[in-house]
Order: C-alpha cells, then sequence, then structure tokens
C-alpha cells in the first residue's frame, strides 16, 4: 500500500515531551522493527520482553529510517532524522499508526472476540455470517488475515497495532463495512489494540492458559477484562453468562452489556435439541436452527454469533437461516474417514479445558463399543503448567492416550513430555512417542473400524516448530496418508 504522510501531522495526533528536525519530513512508512526499515520509514523504538527497541535506533538509521520515535534520545542524532521523544512509544505508535492510515476503525463495524478459547470459531464465523448476509467483510484470526475475499497469511492471532491500523485500511478501501477480529491477552497487554474504535466486543470463557506469561490466573483475567473496562459507551459487551468469570469481564465496563447462556435466563438463550454424527439441532431464543458443528462449546460459540449479529443490528430470520449454512473453521473439529470404518478428526485443543470438551463431545459420537484414541502434545516455550492437566484430561476421556510433540521450539520433546506424564497416576496407560508422525501412524494402526481417532493441537498448522525451524507438517495430511486418502 502507498501511503506516505508528513511527520508533523503524525506528531500532532500524540503527546510529545520533545521533537528535534521535523521541518519538512516525509514518512512512507512505520515500524518498531529495525529489520524491516526501509527508506521513508519512522520507526519506533519500543522496550519488550526480550530486547530493548532502542538498542536498534543506529540499525534503523542506517536502514534508511527517516523518523525516530523513542523514550529517551540517543545521545547522537543522526542529520536528517527527526527525532520525537515521548512518555510511551506504545502509546504513541498506536496514535500515530492511526492517524498514518487515516482511523480506518473509525468506518468499519469493528467486533472484537476475548476468551481462552473459541476466538478463531467465533470471529471466523461472524465473517462468513456476515458475508452470506451480502456485506462485504475483514476477519483477523489465528489462522489467516481475510480483506474480502483475499488471504493473508497470519503471523499473530492479534498483530501489532501498525498491522492492525494497515489491515483495516485495506478492508475499507476493498469496501468492507465489518471488520472481526480475535483479541488476544498478550495483545491487549502489549497495547496492540490500543485506539482502535470497537462497537463490540465478545468474551467466550477464561480456563487455564499462557500462565507463562501472565504469571496467575488472576492476572490473565485482569487482561481479558481491560479490553471490556476500555470498550466505548456506544459499544455493546457480549458475555458467556455460563463462565463464572463471564460477569466479573463486564462489571466495570461503559458499554451496553448483554449475555448469553446454554443454561439459565440471559438476553441470548439456547439449548442443544439433538446430536447427530453430522450437526446439531438448536434451539436459539424462539427458533430452532440446524447447524453443521458438533458439540456443546459449538453450541455456546453459535449462540455468541447469533448474539453479536442481532446487537449489530442483523434481521433475526436472516441470521437464522445463514447460520443453518456456517460450516466449521479449518483444523476444528475436522473429521477424516477411512473407508473402514475408522475415523479421525483433526482439532487446534491445546488447553486442558479445549481437550476435555473435544474428548466429551466425540465420546458422545461413539457407538456400538468405539473407542477413543487421543494424540497430543504441548507447545515448547510455552505455559508448562498447562502440560500435566492436559494429560491428565486425554487420560481420563480416552481409552488410549498418545502423547507425542506439538511445536517443541527451544524445549527438549522428551523434557516436554516428561513434565506431561508427571502428575498422572500408576496405573494410567499411554504411549509416548515423540516423533509426531509416528505417533500419527500408532494411532491409525490402533483404530479398529467405528473408533475415533483425535489428533488434537495443531488444527489448520502446517508446520512443526522445531528450534527455530519451521518444518511443513500437517496432521490432516498424515491422517490420510495413513487412511489411504488420496486427494
Ligand atoms: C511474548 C510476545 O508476545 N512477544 C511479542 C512482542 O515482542 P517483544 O516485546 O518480546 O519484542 P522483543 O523481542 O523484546 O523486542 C523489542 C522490540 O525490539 C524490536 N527489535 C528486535 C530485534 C531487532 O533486531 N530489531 C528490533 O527492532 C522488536 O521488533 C520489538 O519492537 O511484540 C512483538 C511485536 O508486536 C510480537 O511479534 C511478539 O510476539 C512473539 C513473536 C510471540 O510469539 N507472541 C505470541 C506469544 C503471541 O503474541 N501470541 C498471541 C496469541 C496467544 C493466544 O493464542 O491466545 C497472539 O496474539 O498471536
Ligand atoms: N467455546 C469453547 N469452549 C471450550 N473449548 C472450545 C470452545 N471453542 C473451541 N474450543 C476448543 O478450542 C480449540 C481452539 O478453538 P479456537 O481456535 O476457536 O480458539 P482460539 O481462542 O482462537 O484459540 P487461540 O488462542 O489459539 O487463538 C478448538 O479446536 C476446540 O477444541
Ligand atoms: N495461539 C496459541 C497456539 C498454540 C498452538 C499449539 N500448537 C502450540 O504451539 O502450543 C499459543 O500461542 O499458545
Ligand atoms: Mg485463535
Amino acid at each position: 500500500m502507498n501511503y506516505m504522510k508528513r511527520i508533523d501531522n503524525l506528531i500532532g495526533s500524540t503527546p510529545v515531551a520533545a521533537v528535534c528536525n521535523a521541518a519538512g519530513q516525509v514518512v512512507r512508512s512505520l515500524t518498531c522493527d529495525s529489520r524491516e526499515v526501509a527508506a521513508g520509514s519512522c520507526f519506533f523504538a519500543v522496550t519488550g520482553t526480550a530486547a530493548d527497541g532502542h538498542r536498534f535506533i543506529p540499525q534503523a538509521v542506517a536502514a534508511g529510517a527517516v523518523a525516530v520515535v523513542c523514550q529517551q534520545l540517543p545521545e547522537t542524532l543522526a542529520e536528517g532524522v527527526c527525532y520525537v521523544a515521548v512518555a510511551d512509544t506504545h502509546a504513541a505508535m498506536a496514535d500515530m499508526a492511526a492517524a498514518f492510515y487515516d482511523h480506518p476503525s473509525r468506518e468499519l463495524h469493528l467486533v472484537g472476540v476475548t476468551g481462552t478459547n473459541g476466538k478463531t470459531t467465533v470471529a471466523t464465523l461472524l465473517y462468513d455470517l456476515f458475508r452470506r448476509l451480502g456485506y462485504e467483510a475483514g476477519l483477523i484470526s489465528t489462522v489467516v488475515y481475510r480483506v474480502g475475499e483475499r488471504r493473508i497469511a497470519s503471523t499473530h492471532t492479534t498483530p501489532d497495532v501498525i498491522r492492525l491500523n494497515a489491515l483495516m485500511r485495506e478492508m475499507v478501501d476493498a469496501g468492507c463495512a465489518y471488520c472481526f477480529m480475535e483479541v488476544s491477552s498478550h495483545a491487549i497487554v502489549q497495547e496492540r489494540i490500543r485506539g482502535l474504535h470497537f462497537e463490540g466486543g465478545i468474551f467466550t470463557n477464561i480456563t487455564h492458559d499462557h500462565l507463562d506469561y501472565h504469571k496467575t490466573f488472576a492476572a490473565y483475567i485482569e487482561a481479558k477484562k481491560l479490553f471490556f473496562d476500555r470498550l466505548p459507551a456506544g459499544a455493546f459487551a457480549l458475555t458467556n453468562a455460563d463462565d463464572r468469570n463471564g460477569r466479573v469481564m463486564v462489571q466495570n465496563t461503559r458499554a451496553r452489556v448483554a449475555a448469553y447462556s446454554l443454561r439459565s435466563a440471559a438476553d441470548f438463550t439456547g439449548r442443544v435439541l439433538e446430536q447427530h454424527l453430522d450437526g446439531m439441532l438448536l434451539r436459539l431464543g424462539g427458533d430452532e436452527v440446524w447447524v453443521g458443528f458438533l458439540g456443546r462449546f459449538n453450541a455456546s460459540n453459535l449462540l455468541a454469533v447469533y448474539g453479536a449479529a442481532l446487537l449489530l443490528g442483523a434481521d433475526r430470520s436472516e441470521v437464522l437461516t445463514a447460520m443453518s449454512c456456517l460450516r466449521p473453521v479449518s483444523g476444528r473439529l475436522e473429521f477424516v474417514r477411512a473407508a473402514d470404518g475408522r475415523t479421525a478428526v483433526v482439532d487446534y485443543a491445546h488447553t486442558p479445558d479445549a481437550l476435555e470438551n473435544v474428548l466429551r463431545t466425540l465420546g458422545e459420537l461413539l457407538t456400538g463399543g468405539g473407542q477413543l484414541i487421543a494424540v497430543c502434545g504441548c507447545g515448547g516455550d510455552r505455559d508448562r503448567t498447562k502440560r500435566p492437566e492436559m494429560a491428565a484430561m486425554a487420560v481420563k476421556y480416552a481409552a488410549t492416550a498418545i502423547f507425542t510433540s506439538d511445536n517443541p521450539r527451544h524445549e527438549d520433546p522428551e523434557s516436554i513430555l516428561d513434565e506431561m506424564v508427571a502428575g498422572l497416576p500408576p496405573e494410567a496407560r499411554y504411549l509416548r512417542i515423540a516423533d509426531r508422525g509416528e505417533a500419527i501412524r500408532a494411532a491409525a494402526m490402533l483404530a479398529r473400524p467405528g473408533d475415533i481417532v483425535l489428533l488434537a493441537g495443531k488444527g489448520h498448522e502446517t508446520y512443526q516448530i522445531v528450534g527455530d525451524e519451521r518444518r511443513h507438517f500437517d496432521d490432516r495430511q498424515q491422517i490420510e496418508h495413513q487412511f489411504s486418502i488420496h486427494r
């Protein structure tokens, strides 16, 4: 995208402590990563979790930065470069990114979805739903970013504030009226969503995850709650009343609160009336609708979608018709069936709660003595305390648990497996096969017709991260190969 702005116009959007050499300077791009600086960039020196961006100011200037926004001015200033000193670079970056891209979030009906599980599902289904209703829309999710039809590879569940504003500008220019985005807890704490003009916020649930980053569950709740605390008065805050922290999330928001529930009275209520192999019959409010999804957790996700659509002013009967046409998101409860009656399911469950929900749902689908085989692992360089809890869920609900690697990143796969199995009782039965391809092969071989093999944790991912390397790896391809399915 070819955007450019005079630095004076950008500086005017944020409180600044000092400015040097601003005269006539034109900025062509914004970045907080010196490795992405190009001629004409404005570089933001951000103090991060691993490094201090101030260290990279010389590299940024050498690479062609014409402006530097920082909290401490360097001792020597390069000639012809504008330096802007601010109290908080994160805040300045949010203000200046919005100004650079002409505040695109104000021109969109922007809805953010937060929660431990279900964000991708709810955001994607809202995107699909509104497109079915005839609107152009954008999506920012773990799986993909979408500007109308166009697909852009996703790097983060919620990218940084510069990228967000750039994507939203593209959405507006492409005629999108709506944008549905995931709001991760990391993004809230790191101010990646600062300054965005939300029309609504949705809370799905909060259970154990990311304690490596937030340290305590209370801090994790507080992080998610901040999203609702900061919503404007004109927005809606739609919360899940079935989650024990659902009410807490919205207790200090200025936004208009609405709740959804599968259990009790709420603004939007739902019930699972029937569940079959290919979908469920739901009651939503006073209506019945057939949906191509399985599991109570998906009934909850769909109820959130339904509630949000109505809060956005969509027509109820049109929403119900469109909902009956929605289909599951890539890598979420994706079924792969072998010709001989074995079934595999690829799913992104990577928390204890997600694993429990998915295993229970699949358990309800077994008939005629069929058994569950669960293949799961835990990501390296991420929350270690969820590892034994995930292993306990697999052993509790599956007849056979096979523990394997997820994305080991910089950890030893065997040590991750040690931590997973450490808390299991001595009588627990499981297999331990670190090589994920081998684990999937073993599961396929052990499965009998009528059995269901769950491949959990990697969902849509088409890679495995080992050290700094991203190797091609696709659970779906692996199991199709084992089931002799050729596409
Ligand atoms: C722990 C974490 O969230 N880190 C994010 C954070 O980086 P950071 O603060 O650690 O950055 P840093 O390495 O300390 O560097 C500080 C600054 O120096 C800059 N730098 C660094 C090196 C260099 O050579 N030049 C340079 O300019 C960096 O760009 C940065 O601005 O800010 C960066 C810019 O926004 C993110 O890319 C980065 O995401 C890392 C890669 C990451 O893996 N994040 C994951 C945990 C994450 O954010 N996940 C959530 C989803 C969680 C969920 O599913 O719920 C997400 O939203 O994706
Ligand atoms: N409402 C829900 N409650 C509990 N578990 C769920 C729910 N929705 C989905 N799941 C489980 O969580 C997994 C991830 O779902 P989804 O990708 O929608 O969540 P997410 O919040 O986007 O995750 P991430 O934090 O990785 O972005 C699914 O594959 C499923 O196993
Ligand atoms: N968004 C999640 C993805 C986890 C997926 C799993 N495959 C892993 O690598 O741990 C996270 O960053 O925790
Ligand atoms: Mg997601």
